[in-house]
């Protein structure tokens, strides 16, 4: 598309044409777009951000927030103070990112959606390059499992394995009944459906030690209550286990840093993933031989 039929389709008004010029040629220099005779056109980045197929958008969208953005200008005021609190805690008041989401609608609805974008390539890639760790299982509930992507995904891939979806009870109301699964809201500190498994993905990092801890220790009675075996199955980060391209290393380190100020929390290497899983109680686990671009999958046995 040309530079005047792209301004025309936004719309922004003529005398605004050269500055859009201008934001194009960054965004070319960038590999956003390439420039030739015929005019802008789509690489693989751009196509992520387009409303059909992968649509990463409102994962861009949610970390470009405005007013969630405003809390790194403030990270060495909480790294030269003592305590816990995260930054994002002490630039709203002393509130969570869960009830800021809670709160602000808008903001929550942008953090789901970018939660079920991920899942839906994280969860893609894990049935296809590994969908035994699903074998001999009845049922499964997927804690924190927001709008339920990674629920839809197991459900469609094993007809016979039963599957909940269970978040907070906000998050939950916000869900799409099916036939497929169930849901459930709760609280993941108190009390976890009993189940065969237990799956997490994308929680634990949002988590420091005591309360990784705590959870693990929920999600391990949820299993035993159950009385048929059982594992919990982890989908997160290991820092340092990335596949060898640069720019996953960067991407863990970047997760890491963004889970430090938004919840004071981290994403954690072999050893410390070591010390809650045997903290909580586990008798063993496993570094499943599977590897979702950063993402890692380890299996806990009771
Ligand atoms: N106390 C809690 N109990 C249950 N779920 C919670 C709790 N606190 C936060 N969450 C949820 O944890 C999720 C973390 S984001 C990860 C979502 C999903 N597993 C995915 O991988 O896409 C959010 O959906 C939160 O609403």
């Amino acid at each position: 598309m040309p530079l005047n039929e792209l301004a025309r389709s936004i719309p922004i008004p003529p005398e605004k044409d050269s500055m859009l010029g201008r934001l194009m040629a960054l965004l070319v220099n960038q590999g956003i777009f390439v420039q030739s005779e015929a005019g802008y056109q789509l690489t693989p980045a751009s196509e992520l951000l387009q409303t059909e197929g992968s649509n990463m958008g409102a994962n861009v969208r949610l970390v470009t927030d405005a007013e969630v953005l405003k809390i790194w200008g403030r990270l060495s005021e909480v790294l030269k103070e003592s305590g816990e609190r995260s930054l994002f805690e002490k630039v709203f008041d002393g509130k969570k990112l869960w009830e800021f989401a809670k709160e602000k609608p808008e903001y929550g609805k942008l953090f789901d959606e970018a939660m079920a974008n991920q899942s839906n390539s994280v969860m893609r890639g894990l049935i296809a390059s590994y969908p035994h760790i699903f074998d001999g299982l009845n049922n499964l509930v997927d804690v924190g499992g927001g709008t339920g992507t990674a629920v839809k995904f197991i459900a469609e891939a094993f007809p016979r394995l039963r599957c909940t979806v269970f978040d907070l009870p906000h998050v939950i109301a916000k869900v799409l009944k099916s036939e497929s699964f169930d849901v459930a809201g709760g609280d993941m500190f108190e009390m976890i459906p009993p189940a065969d498994a237990i799956f997490l993905k994308n929680v634990l990092h949002d988590w420091n030690d005591e309360d990784c801890v705590r959870i693990l220790k929920r999600c391990k009675e949820a299993i035993e209550s159950n009385n048929n075996g059982g594992k919990v199955i982890v989908v997160d980060i290991i820092i340092g286990f990335e596949s060898n391209d640069p720019k996953a290393t960067e991407t863990s380190l970047l997760f890491d840093i963004a889970m430090m100020g938004l919840f004071g929390s981290k994403e954690r290497n072999k050893q410390e993933w070591h010390d809650i899983i045997i903290r909580a109680g586990y008798s063993d686990y496993k570094i499943c031989p599977v590897q979702l671009g950063v993402y890692s999958v380890i299996e806990l046995y009771p």
